[in-house]
């Protein structure tokens, strides 16, 4: 099992159980991450840990699982085991084609921080963050057309067009769930491999999932304590993130576009090999259906599911969306068209403050999605966003979303007689896509006590990328 990586920059990478393993040339060779050397201690002043602190879990949420949206059904044993330890993600991989424009975009405009590189003849490597969603830029330096095994930490899509192919998950024990996808039927195109540098080592493997080009590296790394991973050089003068008004914690979400009839493979996929729940997006979701949008020109089944809060921090939601519309162009199909198959759409990204965070985000020119007129105008609206403790001018000037889980259920009364605000409801908001086709986007979610996702959002998203796709013919 395994296999040597060798010669590839900046850290050591040997084949499990084999002693010896071949260094990569960016490293001393005074056996240090060898056989002999004690594992899991800081070497002499190590840098701090660019992932933050590992969050401590909060309690599971309580009373009904799979009766509200949000909140996951009770697994099986079986999935139970099989879900040990998947965490939310340590880093989602973006791949751009050799020589188109990345990173600054993610850099510039969207604020996160390069934090770590690794560069090797062939490819470059870089990760950038912003609170605990950390993103791996990837991109070849030269052109190729056979898939080059130079990406640590994953696995190369080659890539035709920019693409968000890769979850990476952290794990306790990397060998025996890849023995166990395996004997699932998986495929692991890159078996249990141990990388080492002078702050300890980490063990990986990657395996495809069932949707698109999309696949998960599965690593452990609770024996590192360099700053990112094995391999890659910290940045030097990451800039400080406070006072630029944004903030962003964490991914809160991952939405595939599956094909049509795939979202129930898909979901099946997860719960067996992953052990990940189903939970319902909306009180209107309905078990056996899934999701459904419909009317309005709208078409789409949305079925959702979250790895297990296990030891290692909170748990990862995924949202699986296949288009149901006879309409096209619509924004599922033309992501199937114009990517070249199912992938990920987009990724939220946690805000504890949407206002600001767009704001900023706007003003470093980051183009969001325009709800349509409509949005704000509708009967109630105004009073949904007023009874939330929001202001619906700031909102509708900045076009971000704001729905009430269960729209009049929220409100408690006080005892004066007055309303308090309605304690539950979530604002969303969509960034164009960033790269150059219409595929994959990022969204602002700030959620306020509401787990699921509002439907008023989904049709206001589903029109405002309509327009836009309108516009663009
Ligand atoms: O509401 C959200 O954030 C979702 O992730 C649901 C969703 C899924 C697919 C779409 O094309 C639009 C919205
Ligand atoms: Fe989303």
């Amino acid at each position: 099992m395994g296999r040597d990586r060798a010669g590839r920059g900046g850290s050591k990478m040997g084949a499990l159980g084999r002693v010896g393993a071949v260094s990569g040339d960016l490293i001393p060779r005074d056996g240090a991450g060898q056989g002999g050397r004690r594992v899991g201690t800081a070497p002499p002043g190590a840098a701090p840990s660019l992932w933050g602190r590992r969050a401590r879990l909060p309690a599971p949420p309580r009373g009904g699982p799979g009766l509200q949206p949000g909140v996951p059904f009770a697994r099986s044993p079986r999935a139970q085991a099989m879900a040990a330890s998947l965490s939310r993600p340590c880093f989602i991989s973006l791949h751009v084609p050799y020589r188109q424009r990345w990173a600054q975009d993610l850099a510039a405009s969207f604020r996160f921080h390069p934090v770590a590189m690794r560069e090797t003849p062939q490819v470059r490597q870089l990760a950038l963050r912003r609170g605990a969603a950390v993103f791996l830029l990837n991109q070849r330096l030269a052109p190729s057309r056979a898939p080059s095994p130079d990406f640590l930490y994953d696995m190369d899509p080659q890539p035709a067009l920019g693409t968000a192919s890769n979850v990476c998950f952290e794990v306790e024990d990397v060998p025996g769930l890849c023995e166990r996808l395996r004997g699932r039927g998986c495929s692991v195109p890159v078996p249990p491999t141990e990388v080492s540098d002078e702050g300890g080592s980490v063990t990986y493997g990657v395996v495809k999932s069932m949707v698109g080009n999309i696949s998960h590296t599965l690593l452990d790394r609770s024996r590192y304590q360099g700053p990112f991973l094995p391999g890659f050089q910290p940045v030097r003068g990451a800039p400080h993130e406070a006072g630029d008004g944004v903030e962003i914690t964490n991914f809160d979400h991952i939405t595939y576009v599956c094909p049509r009839g795939g979202a129930r493979a898909a979901l099946d996929w997860y719960q067996r090999c992953f052990g990940f729940q189903r939970f319902l997006l909306s009180p209107q979701e309905r078990l056996a259906e899934g999701y459904v949008l419909g009317g309005q020109g709208v078409g789409m089944l949305l079925l959702a599911l979250q790895s297990a809060q296990g030891s290692s921090g909170p748990s990862c939601k995924l949202v699986l969306a296949e288009s149901l519309s006879k309409d096209s162009p619509n924004q599922v199909d033309t992501f199937l068209a114009q990517h070249g198959g199912a992938g990920i759409q987009h990724v939220g990204l946690c805000t504890p403050d949407i206002v600001s965070t767009t704001r900023a985000l706007q003003q470093a020119g980051v183009r969001f999605f325009v709800p349509p007129t409509t949005y704000y105008s509708q009967l109630g609206k105004e009073e949904e966003i007023r009874g939330a403790g929001q202001d619906p001018r700031t909102l509708a000037e900045l076009g971000i979303l704001l729905d009430t889980t269960v729209p009049g259920e929220n409100k408690r009364p006080c005892t004066d007689g007055t309303e308090s605000p309605s304690r539950n409801y979530l604002m969303q908001i969509f960034t164009h896509p960033i790269f150059s086709e219409e595929t994959f986007f990022l969204e602002l979610i700030d959620r306020r006590g509401a787990p699921g996702f509002g439907e008023g959002n989904i049709r206001a998203l589903w029109k405002a990328v309509q327009v836009y796709m309108d516009q663009r013919q």
